[in-house]
């Protein structure tokens, strides 16, 4: 390998200096080293951030803010929480939370803290995730959830007065929830002087941070914990990870990561492959590339894994299990591995540099050409922060490699430092509602970490309005405005739920929000696309994707639920498990909200213009005279094309609302449903006017 790779040079950086009134924290820790652990308890003691247990639990008594900087595997997150545990902060009924920007870090992070515990998860440690409750009401001291979770618990108790200390990890991520929760967590504060709150984060962000949770402006009376935030910084990592760089910039990086993975196969001794892509299409395609290799090249004992959010829990545990003697586990991720994981057996990271990223501008400029309207996902460069993370998955258990497909001097000079917060490149009418839902009336004047722009909230005020879930003083509207809020999905998809009342078809249009919330029904297609073709058209609608979904469904229940049937038609058996349990906890909302269940048989308009009533500002219209299925949205005339996954694809019926987005070379429409344009008007009458549907007569 070393012709092709070159040794990076980077060393670690450390903040040990006091600026701008805040104070910098810092005491040094030597790495750990050797292998063989005795116990449990020595290796939670050889972890850099054991030396600074006092140094913690001394900040989080005297400072209502504790800012925590450290390297990755550090031990911060699996390690804080059970300090603070161990110093009396979960007792007398209270609890520590603990949250995560993503939903496997969560369940991963709760197991591995349980075990060190030596308790059953969901007694004294436990997770919740949306739609996954793994906690007991009377014995959970230690919570771990994601960010977004913890919002919603904000909507029954708004002071969250059961956590005395909540720690948001990974706040360097700037997910768009960890923004908002950071935001009304400062509020709380100033209500709940007792409550101590730790951010940790892997960056030198902390001075941002810092600053936003500074009180020197409104300081309150003199008693109880220091108002003014600390800086902690963790030095040490857990063990050495060498970097390397190409030497030139390469043209494919999923090919380059391809041929990575075998030459480190070849060429270096035992231990696991961790390989960061984009998404579930380019890793279905690495998957199916190192198999055909490998086999074609008589390579033995690659085990190929992907690893991407919507894979079924059985898939993800197979992640997790102990690589089998003699063989080599390699693990192709989207970025949900980059953070919190610990992978046993990772000794090799492989960074594409690259991850798939929102992208949303809101612009109202006729002549700006970026404008998009809607949101979507595009494959972008990731930051020097992520690139940290990444390698910092190896070195976990032992010594790692990292081998980055982009040069050291790309890498120094041209990678930000950080991303962009998620904040200023989202879609924000789920973050709109839900601060409406918490009663922050001005959202404009609201105490962001980073101001959202003016235009994306106002466009999010404009569909919420037309939705009928803002009144013309942007509130809530009751009872439609809060039964939104309420309900833990997309506001266009509760929407949806709440218009099929109207419709009489709520027990279909419930069927399909689960199927919404998951990433899909279908067995990932590797290697046999024809045969999941072809299992499609024997469900398919020709209204389009969420009626095929109901057959689906439907032939689920009639074959008595049953995996063989699953397999037999290229359904996934453990989504379609886990649609059935979305489903329930749908109804159960939907009953407590009293909306009534109803179904409407053979109906499937009347599921369409449900369907419509919640995503009418999706609507696209097929282009006169397109050959090659060009349609525009009616809002933006952004052009966009059916998916080729959908049953749509090549049938292009002239008016059609998808659900999202997703960019490759062209902008895609995934799950999409065709409408008559009358259904929009009737929809969103404000949000439609006549005219904009009426074609241009020079194009007919
Ligand atoms: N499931 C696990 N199995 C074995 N060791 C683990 C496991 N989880 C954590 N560890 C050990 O604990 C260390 C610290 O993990 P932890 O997640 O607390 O670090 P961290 O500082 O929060 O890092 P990051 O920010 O990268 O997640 C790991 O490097 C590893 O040595």
């Amino acid at each position: 390998m070393s012709r092709f790779w070159k040794p990076g040079t980077e060393k670690p950086r450390i903040i040990d200096d006091e600026e701008g009134g805040v104070l910098f924290y810092s005491a040094s820790a030597s790495s750990s080293s050797g292998y063989g652990f005795s116990s449990m308890e020595k290796q939670r003691q050889r972890l850099p951030v054991f030396k600074y247990r006092t140094a913690i639990l001394y900040l989080v008594e005297t400072r209502a803010t504790t800012i925590i900087v450290g390297e990755t595997g550090s031990g911060k997150t699996t390690q804080i929480p059970q300090y603070l545990k161990e110093a009396g902060w979960a007792e007398g009924g209270r609890m520590i939370a603990c949250t995560q920007p993503r939903r496997l870090a969560v369940q991963a992070v709760a197991s591995r803290v349980a075990e060190e515990m030596g308790v059953k998860l969901g007694e004294e440690v436990g997770y919740t995730i949306r739609f996954e409750d793994v906690t007991n009401n009377d014995l959970t001291r230690v919570k771990f959830l994601t960010d977004g979770v913890l919002l919603r618990e904000m909507m029954d108790d708004p002071l969250l007065s059961k956590y005395s200390v909540i720690m948001v990890d990974e706040a360097h991520e700037r997910s768009l929830s960890t923004d908002i929760l950071l935001g009304l967590l400062k509020k709380i504060q100033r209500r709940r002087p007792e409550l101590r709150l730790i951010i940790s984060s892997a960056t030198i962000e902390a001075k941002t941070m810092a600053a936003f949770f500074s009180t020197r402006r409104h300081r309150g009376p003199d008693n109880g914990p220091k108002k003014e935030p600390a800086i902690l910084s963790v030095e040490g990592r857990g063990f050495s990870v060498q970097i390397f760089y190409v030497e030139a910039p390469i043209p494919d990086y999923l090919r380059a990561a391809v041929s990575t993975v075998l030459s480190i196969h070849d060429q270096e001794p035992m231990g696991d492959i961790l390989v960061f892509l984009t998404g579930q299409d380019d890793i279905d395609a690495a998957v199916q590339l190192i198999t055909e290799e490998a086999q074609s090249s008589r390579k033995q004992g690659l085990i190929v894994l992907p690893l991407y959010s919507g894979l079924p829990r059985a898939d993800q545990d197979l992640i997790f299990s102990p690589t089998p003697r003699g063989k080599r586990k390699v693990v192709i991720s989207t970025n949900i591995a980059e953070t919190s994981l610990t992978l046993e057996g990772i000794v090799y990271v492989v960074d594409s540099g690259f991850s798939k990223q929102r992208f949303y501008n809101p612009g109202f400029d006729e002549h700006q050409s970026e404008i998009t309207d809607i949101e979507n996902l595009i494959v972008a460069p990731v930051s020097k922060a992520s690139a940290r993370q990444r390698t910092g998955r190896a070195g976990r258990i032992r010594p790692g490699k990292c081998y980055r497909l982009y040069t050291e001097e790309y890498f120094v000079k041209e990678m930000p430092a950080e991303g962009i917060p998620e904040m200023q490149r989202s879609n924000l009418v789920s973050c709109v509602i839900q601060l409406k839902a918490l009663g922050i009336d001005n959202i404009l004047g609201f105490d962001w970490p980073a101001s959202p722009s003016p235009e994306a909230l106002i466009r999010a005020l404009e569909v919420l309005y037309s939705l009928g879930v803002l009144d013309d003083d942007a509130k809530l509207t009751s009872p439609a405005g809060f039964q939104v809020a309420e309900i833990p999905l997309d506001p266009m998809i509760s929407k949806m739920v709440l218009a099929s009342v109207e419709f009489g078809c709520s027990e279909e249009v419930i069927t399909i929000a689960a199927v919404l919330s998951i990433q899909s029904v279908w067995f990932p297609g590797r290697g046999v696309q024809k045969e999941l073709d072809e299992a499609k058209l024997r469900f398919a609608a020709a209204e389009g994707d969420h009626v095929t979904f109901l057959n689906v469904y439907k032939g689920f229940l009639e074959s008595g639920k049953s995996s063989n049937w699953c397999h037999k038609n290229f359904v996934n058996y453990h989504a379609m498990k886990k649609v059935t349990e979305i489903r329930l906890q749908l109804r159960r909302i939907a009953q407590r909200l009293g909306i009534v269940l109803k179904s409407c048989e053979s109906d499937m308009q009347a599921v369409r213009k449900a369907i419509t009533a919640g995503f009418f500002a999706n609507a696209c219209r097929l282009e006169p005279f397109s050959h090659n299925g060009l349609y525009k949205t009616i809002r933006s005339s952004q052009e966009v094309y059916i998916h080729p996954s959908s049953v749509l694809f090549r049938v292009n019926p002239k008016w059609v609302v998808f659900h999202s987005i997703v960019s490759t070379d062209r902008q895609y429409m995934r799950n999409v449903i065709s409408i008559d344009p009358s259904w929009l008007t009737e929809a969103a009458p404000h949000f439609y006017q006549r005219q904009l549907l009426n074609p241009n007569p020079s194009q007919v």
